[in-house]
């Protein structure tokens, strides 16, 4: 289980360009939530994910995973736990490194000793049934160098490398943002085949209105560094994106401003 409780952060605290990231967050997800993320530019949402996998410290409150506090956990640990996929293909996974060297380190980051990351047989078979049920061909290409790959391919191979070793957390950045629509597509089915079947807990942060309401089983809506929505599974099913926007409307009292919105 993953729970925030009063997390708050403030990026230039007591200064005129104080700003208000994340304000007094309660959360609590269950194992198995696959919760989609949405809100208007400057929401909250980066620092969010930034704050559950540790990489940066709440002023006040704390997270904790099946009741660890992850601030307190080195980083090794903490890799073990949480799983992360970024907008851009390029930031999980090493170019001048093959794709069974990126895949051996993966599986050994997750691993409590380390007995090196060299690619034996019995790993390159493992890799390469995992790598073909992403269904584009890259079972055929374990030794080629992972920058020679399509962005689509890399964000495939990165979401793979995020999951096979069934993290506790997986967080996905706007994972499908700099994406051509078709790879984008793809990269979103197969997150959504996989989170399903391996039941992950998942946080998703999109731009995509139509995805965060058609995808997973509850919808979080954020607006100056709170939660101003929490849609559960039953009133997400038959929620369209006007009515969406209008609730976002309602509550926060304005506009959703977002630069890089997709309604459908
Ligand atoms: N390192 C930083 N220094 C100062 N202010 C920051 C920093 N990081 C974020 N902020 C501010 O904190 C607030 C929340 O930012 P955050 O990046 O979490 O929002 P977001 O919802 O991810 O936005 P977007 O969708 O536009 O990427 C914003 O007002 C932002 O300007």
């Amino acid at each position: 289980m993953l729970q925030l409780s009063k997390v708050t952060k403030l990026f230039n605290p007591g200064t005129p360009d104080e700003k208000v990231a994340l304000m007094d967050i309660d959360l609590t997800f269950k194992p198995g939530d696959f919760v989609t993320v949405i809100g208007s530019n400057g929401a909250g949402k980066s620092t969010l994910m930034n704050i559950i996998s540790g990489v940066m410290k709440p002023d006040i409150g704390e997270v904790r995973i099946q009741g660890n506090a992850i601030q307190k956990l080195p980083e090794h640990e903490r890799s073990r736990w949480i799983a992360r996929v970024f907008q851009d293909p390029m930031a999980g996974t090493a170019p001048r490194m093959t794709i069974e060297e990126n895949l051996s380190i993966a599986y050994s980051r997750t691993k409590k000793r380390s007995f090196g990351w060299g690619v034996t047989s019995s790993k390159r078979k493992m890799f390469r049934e995992h790598l073909q049920r992403l269904g584009i061909g890259l079972e055929h290409r374990l030794g080629a160098k992972v920058g020679l790959l399509s962005g689509g391919e890399r964000q495939a191979l990165s979401l793979l490398m995020a999951t096979f070793t069934k993290p506790d957390i997986l967080l996905l950045d706007e994972h499908t943002a700099a994406l051509d629509p078709a790879r984008a597509d793809l990269i979103t089915k197969l997150t959504d085949e996989i989170v399903r079947e391996m039941k992950l807990t998942t946080l998703m942060v999109t731009h995509n209105m139509e995805q965060a309401i058609r995808l997973g089983n509850r919808l979080i809506m954020m607006d100056k560094g709170r939660i101003i929505l929490d849609i559960p599974q039953e009133r997400k099913k038959g929620l369209t994106v006007s009515q969406l926007l209008g609730e976002f409307e309602r509550i926060s009292g304005h506009q959703l401003s977002d630069d890089r919105i997709v309604l459908g």
